[in-house]
């Protein structure tokens, strides 16, 4: 059974819009604009999109936050909204706006009132607890009021909080935005590790590049409410046309580059270093420059993700 089924998901909200002096109009945004969508058991999902593309409000829905307008969506098998107690001791959320940890207590007393809010047997709490301190490193700030940690402290909390119950599924809004470059891999690292052990399914936005690159097995890229790409990161390079390249080093200078299969696409140190966009077989290509010219060196550079990620919301 797919962990999540939508279908026709729609919602739309009325919003009042300034027309003249006076004058206030009606007006209807469409935020989710029917999307279809089914996720399985262990996928490791981004949900990306440019601001206002309707990724929240898609979470929302998934989660119970707001009904839909028109559409069917079940999670873990749950409508979400008149079921939204019994899916949540099924899901687990981490939304940066709304922290499940109480700001004046120890973090650790956050971590027992949640026991008991979701009413999880000791000793299954203790276990995932101790499980969470040692891959999280929080024994270091357990004692710590939730308000006087650090922004990377706090999320390694909140990510705790939405695990204590053992959830299935776990939804996470931007989990490293605002992090230090090592509590961003440090989260990396854990939810990747929790899905290849627990096989949890995590479905994620992200605005951040190696976000995707290291957790996003499949994306899903929405824009204007709709689904405009569902794939792999490679089957996005490929349909976005993004190609390797091939950076190669002569030994003397050397003229412009010109091999079937790929277009020179820079000359520099007296054409000592050029830079060769591929369009057909990498060793072929390879064959010709060494054919054409002393070679020292070569390095082959994949496309990168920003540049497929520009492209598509343009098109879009
Ligand atoms: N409560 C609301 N009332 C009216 N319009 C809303 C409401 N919530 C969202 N919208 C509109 O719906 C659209 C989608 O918003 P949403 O927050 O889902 O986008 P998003 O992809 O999550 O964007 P971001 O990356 O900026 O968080 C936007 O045009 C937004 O202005």
């Amino acid at each position: 059974m797919s962990v999540v089924a939508a279908d026709g998901l729609r919602k739309d909200f009325t919003v009042w819009a300034k027309a003249g002096r006076f004058r206030r109009e009606r007006r209807t945004v469409s935020a989710v604009d029917g999307v279809d969508l089914r996720i399985e058991p262990g996928e490791m999902v981004g949900y990306l999109g440019p601001n206002g593309a309707g990724k929240s409000t898609t979470l929302k829905m998934l989660t119970g936050i707001l009904t839909p307008s028109s559409g069917t969506v079940r999670v873990c098998g749950l409508d979400p909204v008149p079921e939204r107690a019994r899916l949540a001791r099924r899901i687990g959320a981490v939304f940066g706006q709304r922290s499940q940890l109480w700001w004046d207590l120890p973090l650790a007393e956050s971590f027992t009132l949640l026991r008991s809010v979701y009413r999880v047997p000791p000793t299954d709490h203790a276990k995932r607890l101790a499980e969470c301190r040692d891959l999280l490193d929080l024994d270091e700030f357990l004692a710590t009021p939730v308000r006087q940690l650090s922004l990377g402290q706090r999320m390694r909390g909140e990510l705790t909080a939405a695990l204590l119950h053992d959830p299935e599924l776990l939804f996470l809004d931007e989990p490293t935005i605002g992090l230090d470059v090592v509590s961003k891999e440090a989260v990396r690292g854990f939810l990747a590790e929790l899905n290849q052990r627990y096989g949890t399914t995590l479905v994620l936005t992200t605005h951040d590049l190696a976000d995707i690159e290291r957790l996003c097995g499949r994306l899903v890229v929405v824009d204007h409410g709709r689904v405009v790409h569902d794939g792999t990161l490679a089957a996005l390079h490929e349909r976005y046309g993004s190609r390797r390249r091939l950076v190669v080093e002569l030994d003397e200078p050397h003229e412009r580059l010109d091999v079937p299969g790929a277009t020179t696409e820079s000359v520099e140190a007296d054409g000592r270093r050029q830079t060769l966009v591929l369009d057909g077989p990498l060793p072929a290509v390879v064959a010709a420059v060494a054919a054409a010219a002393p070679l020292r060196d070569l390095k082959v550079v994949e496309p990168a993700i920003e540049e497929v990620i520009t492209r598509l919301f343009r098109r879009s």
